[in-house]
């Protein structure tokens, strides 16, 4: 039951797509060589937390007949005050509409959300989408997919890279898989959220692309942490060391938005640790399964796990600079 008109308030604003390696063509789909087909009428959207709020938050201002559900009700009303409907579980939302989004927080939450009791599961058919844009492992992915499927519906995964504030901006990019359908269903919604999507075929594929691409950011923001403590440790600036990092080869957004507040010990939450330390656990298991060989990965998600132990869960990910501070140094893993 997809809505046979596109809502003259969709804000479809032109994307900048960055690309600097040239990736296969099938794999990548350009925002503006899609076609925008037509959108669903009625959205759902399950799990409000730090990137399901703003992402919700933007279909609402694109003008989309949205209805949403959090486990923790209270982080719903915002939204609902801004126009959004509310269901109280899963599958009251996706039985009254067409596609359902859920971004939540980890493997077993994303599966107990669909497939659990009021599970999202329930309210699908034919017909219906559902679009799971948390980061879990492609097994769980595949799972999820399985039940939802096993409906008559359609099945999308399309976990988003990006933070906090690109997913405010409508900036993330969608690293997709599934039905292709839905997909091009499901296009313009991913316009209005992101910047950009790549299509990457069979369920699983979008989810190890996320877990390739987050053990590189985790490594990063390790090394990164590594080196700011050196540089003060033989009595240099470490903002002179951010200024410089930031002009050269390595130069990466993430070093210079995060580093001034990683220099005062700041760790005001964008990707909470937790989560980050998820998504290396998966990615050493997506690498064990196909015996390759990941030391660098392997030995940062040690120091995710230090931090994590000492209560630095909910902290953001560059709070991982204290698992290296002195007095941690000798500290138990978990
Ligand atoms: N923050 C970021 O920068 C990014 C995060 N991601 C990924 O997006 C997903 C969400 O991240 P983020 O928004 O930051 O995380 P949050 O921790 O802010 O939100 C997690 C969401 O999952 C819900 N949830 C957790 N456990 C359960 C459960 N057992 N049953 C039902 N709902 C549950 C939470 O509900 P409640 O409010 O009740 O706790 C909340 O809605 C994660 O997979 C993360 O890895 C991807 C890109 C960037
Ligand atoms: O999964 C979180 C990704 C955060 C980011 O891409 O900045």
């Amino acid at each position: 039951m997809f809505c046979s008109h596109i809502p003259h308030h969709l804000n479809l604003a032109p994307m900048m797509i960055m690309k600097r390696f040239s990736a296969p063509i099938s794999s990548y789909v350009s925002p503006r060589a899609e076609a925008i087909t037509e959108p669903p009428a009625r959205v759902g959207f399950l799990g409000i937390g730090i990137m399901g709020s703003p992402m919700a938050n933007n279909l609402l201002k694109a003008g989309v007949d949205l209805t949403v559900w959090n486990r923790t009700k209270s982080k719903c009303d915002p939204l609902i005050n801004l126009g959004a409907k509310y269901k109280p579980s899963p599958e009251e939302v996706t039985a009254s509409c067409d596609v359902t989004f859920a971004m939540l927080a980890d493997p077993q939450s994303a599966l107990d959300v669909a497939c659990g009791k009021h599970g999202a599961v329930n309210g699908m058919g034919p017909g219906k989408g559902y679009v799971d844009v948390s980061t879990v492992d492609g097994d769980t992915s595949k799972l999820i997919s399985g039940h939802i499927k096993s409906t008559g519906a359609l099945f999308l995964e399309a976990p988003v890279s990006g933070s906090k504030k690109p997913a405010e901006d409508g900036q993330l990019i969608f690293l997709t898989a599934g039905d292709k359908n839905l997909y091009e269903t499901v296009a313009s919604l991913l316009d209005v959220m992101g910047k950009s999507k790549f299509y990457l075929g069979d369920v699983g594929n979008g989810a190890a692309m996320k877990l390739v691409v987050n053990m590189i950011m985790g490594s990063m923001m390790a090394s990164f942490s590594e080196g700011l403590l050196l540089s003060e440790k033989v009595g240099l600036d470490p903002d002179v060391l951010v200024q410089v990092v930031s002009q050269g080869a390595i130069s990466a957004p993430m070093y210079s938005t995060k580093g001034p507040s990683m220099i005062q010990s700041l760790y005001p939450t964008a990707f909470p640790l937790k989560h980050q330390q998820k998504d290396l656990r998966l990615a050493l298991g997506l690498a064990e399964s196909v015996s390759q060989s990941t030391p660098i990965a392997a030995a940062a998600n040690e120091l995710y796990k230090v931090a994590k132990s000492h209560g630095l869960s909910d902290q953001d990910f560059s709070a991982v600079i204290e698992a290296l501070k002195s007095k941690f140094q000798h500290s138990e893993t978990k």
